[in-house]
């Protein structure tokens, strides 16, 4: 297994640029999460990562070794990266087995590797049918055996369950993850889904427009994003038009802490709050919110209420006061804030 470096790299199309400068360290052993919205580049990172392109600048190291610089390129077949694409991944007129064969050197294809490989991801008794013949969370799991079988150094997964429905979605992404820790595998997963990279990351990358903005433990990433992007690409984040004094926001919804990095500044900022921030607290100790709207939500009832001049959906339990026509609010926790420059 092998750690990956991308080291200030950029890479135009047609004189256009889509990678501008992008850093990215993934440790040997790591499942890296690559999470940002559609175009922002992640598919073009994997693509020079796996070779398939050249970088226009900067370097990109695989196993501390230099594999790709605007003078140098190592093929895709030696740098020994197994990828999965985007779904459609299997050859159509290939059996399971002979799908997952296809990666491996002849003297191996009758070597039991195959069988191995499709023990790992749970599915030896499918080794005669044909993709067609497979349901979408068994063709990802095909699939991530095809890649895994000649022994990769690192894996990259191009949006592996973007074809899935939600449910399926969630534990098809769990196996896999569950597969390629066994494997001890190093891996890179993009997804523009934040749930899916919490759930899967032991580090994840926040790209935005080129670049990656932020990379840390997902946790950390959450809940100290380091800039507007990064809040909004990692979840829900509702932005309030408050001030930072003395290492504390004042906020429409009153008083709150900050996140230490956001505490050394002053002036007009956009605090960020997640919803679950969002605290209901007796009539005399909150912000009054009128209720505009309410929604029965089964397991909770979701209020929209109004704050200054923010609208914000704030989860009350389910059987909760049908007369009341407002609330009182609290932000709990500390925020990140973002100064607001020019105005
Ligand atoms: N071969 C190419 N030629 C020209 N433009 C390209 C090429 N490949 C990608 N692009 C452009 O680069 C930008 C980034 O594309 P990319 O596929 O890397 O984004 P992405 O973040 O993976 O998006 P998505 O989540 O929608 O797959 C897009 O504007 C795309 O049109």
């Amino acid at each position: 297994m092998a750690s990956v470096t991308v080291d200030s790299v950029s890479k135009s199309y047609g004189g256009q640029p889509v990678l501008r400068g992008v850093d990215l360290a993934v440790r040997e052993g790591e499942i890296a999460a690559l999470l940002g919205p559609s175009g922002c580049g992640k598919t073009t990172l994997l693509r020079l990562i796996a070779g398939f392109e050249r970088v226009d600048a900067g370097e990109i190291a695989i196993g501390g070794e230099t594999a790709s610089r605007a003078a140098s390129h190592t093929p895709p077949e030696k740098r020994r990266i197994g990828y999965v694409p985007q779904e459609g991944a299997l050859f159509p007129h290939l059996t399971v087995a002979g799908n997952v064969a296809y990666g491996l050197p002849r003297a191996e294809r009758g070597s039991g590797r195959v069988a191995e490989t499709l023990a790992l991801v749970g599915c030896e008794a499918l080794a005669d049918r044909y993709p067609h013949q497979l349901s979408g969370g068994q063709q990802q799991r095909v699939a991530l055996a095809r890649a895994l079988a000649p022994r990769p150094r690192l894996i990259v997964l191009d949006e592996p369950f973007n074809g899935l429905d939600l449910e399926l979605r969630r534990s098809v992404c769990a196996e896999v993850v569950a597969t390629l820790r066994r494997t001890g595998a190093t891996a890179i997963i993009v997804t523009h889904d934040p749930e899916e990279a919490f759930a899967s990351a032991d580090s994840l990358a926040v790209m935005h427009a080129g670049r990656i903005v932020q990379q840390g433990a997902p946790r950390t990433v959450y809940r100290a994003p380091g800039t507007l992007e990064a809040a909004r690409i990692t979840g829900p984040a509702i932005l309030l038009d408050g001030t930072i004094h003395e290492g504390r926001a004042e906020t429409p919804i009153g008083a709150a802490e900050l996140i230490e990095a956001s505490r050394g500044v002053s002036g007009a900022a956009d605090i960020c709050v997640r919803p679950e921030q969002i605290a209901l607290v007796a009539h005399g100790l909150g912000a009054h919110a009128p209720i505009l709207e309410r929604s029965f939500r089964g397991d909770h009832s979701l209020l929209t209420v109004t704050v200054g001049e923010h609208r914000i959906a704030v989860r009350a339990p389910a059987d909760f006061d049908a007369a009341a026509d407002h609330v009182h609010l609290a932000v709990e926790g500390a925020c990140a804030a973002f100064l607001r420059r020019g105005r």
